[in-house]
């Protein structure tokens, strides 16, 4: 992902320290306070952009939504998109995901989801992609138990190795698509990559993977 430097974005991210969280880990086990309502808790990794979690919050008015992204020029896209449309019911977090598990406590996260994540297709970056065994370890512990990890991504060597790391680890796999556009899935939010790639007649891959009970 080409990231453009903007040095004004990390001055507007503070700002609008009511919107992009400065403290995560101090909400951790209570992110229900930071949204002054209990409700369903739904938390996009690698968030880019916004345009996946912004439309979720206005389809689910009602529910609870977190985007982590770790880059402040591309995070601030996502703080626009909020202002400008007034959506109350996200906050952002601009970190690496890789403290999960120091935002959220255990059992406290309903939905989680994972975008077009990079491929790394090199064999020594395993360790690197998001649906490596040690990121599966923190998706488990924050979800709670039954909670699902939804996952897209246009890249098919990404999406067999991670069927595989999901189901080694023991998730449970469900709702698995080949080819999610063609199937015209109604309930679909369409990401700012997954628009891309689909508009450049790439196949977009999906699946559901279950936290154990
Ligand atoms: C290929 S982009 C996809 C963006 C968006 N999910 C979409 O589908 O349009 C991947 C995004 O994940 C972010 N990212 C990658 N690794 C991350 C990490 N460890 N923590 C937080 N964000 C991460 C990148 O900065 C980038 O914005």
């Amino acid at each position: 992902m080409r990231v453009r430097h903007k040095p004004w974005a990390k001055g507007k991210l503070d700002l609008h320290s009511d919107i992009v969280i400065q403290s995560a880990r101090d909400y951790n086990g209570e992110w229900h306070e930071v949204f002054h309502k209990e409700a369903p808790l739904h938390v996009e990794i690698g968030s880019g952009k916004g345009r996946f979690i912004t439309g979720m919050a206005k389809k689910y008015p009602n529910d609870n939504f977190v985007g982590i992204e770790l880059h402040e020029s591309v995070i601030v896209t996502a703080l626009d998109k909020c202002l400008e449309e007034g959506i109350e019911n996200v906050r952002l977090i601009n970190e690496d995901a890789r403290g999960l598990t120091e935002f959220f406590a255990e059992d406290e996260v309903d939905a989680l989801y994972l975008n077009f994540c990079d491929p790394w297709p090199k064999n020594r970056h395993e360790k690197r992609r998001l649906t490596y065994s040690a990121f599966l370890a923190q998706y488990e512990y924050v979800l709670k138990k039954g909670g699902v990890l939804n996952f897209k991504t246009d890249n098919q060597g990404l999406f067999e190795y991670s069927l595989e790391s999901f189901s080694k680890y023991g998730f449970t796999l469900q709702n698995i698509s080949l080819d999610l556009h063609r199937a015209r899935l109604k309930d679909n939010v369409v990401t700012e990559y997954e628009e891309k790639f689909s508009e450049k007649g790439q196949r977009i891959y999906r699946c559901e993977a279950i936290a154990s009970e």
